[in-house]
């Protein structure tokens, strides 16, 4: 059993850095800013890949940090991602983020992560994370596509009339409640 809970966090409101700004480091900033293009993030790098700074050019809530990563860089922020090609680093900057109670996914170590990135299908307001527990990010990946092609291009429209209809319905909680259920229940009996 997958013992994850996911959440979906507002990275407007949190200060994110990434250590190392190579592929994977690229990788994990492209991750970030497709599902949340106003998410605060700094990168701490010796050196940046062109693809990263490609990237970062066109978010200025992205900012570049040239140098050598030390302990005071974590001070203004709450998660942290680490993507070096150095190991033992990442174990020591793990162990100095989590006595400061911040979370922390390290690139390769599944073991070292507090939190994992996820495979992510979204259509306009929906928006679905994927887990494998770690055991295949091949296969979220897979279940992503899938479910790409397999959800209905209409579903911001019915997500939008929906909330019409919530904004507008009258009556106690209980009301609504079954009010919503019931014609949710219509749209997807139709489809069967
Ligand atoms: C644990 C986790 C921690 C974390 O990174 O947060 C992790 C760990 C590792 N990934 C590895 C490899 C690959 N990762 C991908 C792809 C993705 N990896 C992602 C998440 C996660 N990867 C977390 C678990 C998520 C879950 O529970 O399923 C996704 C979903 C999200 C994202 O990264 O944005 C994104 C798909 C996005 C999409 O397209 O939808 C591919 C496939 C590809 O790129 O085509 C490969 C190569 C093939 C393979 O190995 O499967 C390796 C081995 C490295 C090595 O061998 O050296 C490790 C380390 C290890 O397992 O030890
Ligand atoms: N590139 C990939 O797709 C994959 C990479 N990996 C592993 O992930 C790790 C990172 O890989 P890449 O991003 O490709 O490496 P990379 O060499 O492209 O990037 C590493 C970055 O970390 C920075 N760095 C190193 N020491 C630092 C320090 N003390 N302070 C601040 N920045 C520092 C470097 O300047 C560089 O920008 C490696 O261990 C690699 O083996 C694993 C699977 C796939």
């Amino acid at each position: 059993m997958n013992h994850m809970f996911p959440i979906f966090i507002k990275m407007s409101e949190i200060s994110t850095l990434i250590v190392g700004g190579g592929n994977v480091g690229h990788e994990k900033l492209e991750a970030i800013l497709k599902n949340s293009p106003n998410a605060v993030v700094s990168v701490v790098s010796i050196d940046f890949g062109e693809a990263l700074l490609d990237l970062a050019k066109d978010f200025p809530n992205v900012t570049l940090h040239k140098k050598a990563f030390e302990f005071s860089d974590l001070d203004p922020h709450h998660i942290a991602l680490l993507a070096t090609d150095d190991y033992g680093l990442h174990v020591e900057i793990q162990k100095e983020a989590n006595k400061r109670k911040m979370l922390v996914n390290v690139a390769d170590t599944p073991d070292l992560c507090d939190f994992y990135l996820g495979s992510v299908v979204t259509r306009g307001d929906l928006k679905i994370g994927i887990s494998t527990n770690g055991k295949s990010p091949t296969l979220a990946k897979r279940m992503r596509e899938f479910l790409e092609d397999a959800l209905p291009n209409e579903t911001q429209q019915l997500l939008d009339n929906l909330r019409t209809i919530r904004d507008k319905l009258k009556g106690d909680f209980a009301f609504k409640v079954k009010k919503l259920n019931d014609i949710t229940q219509q749209v997807f009996d139709k489809k069967e």
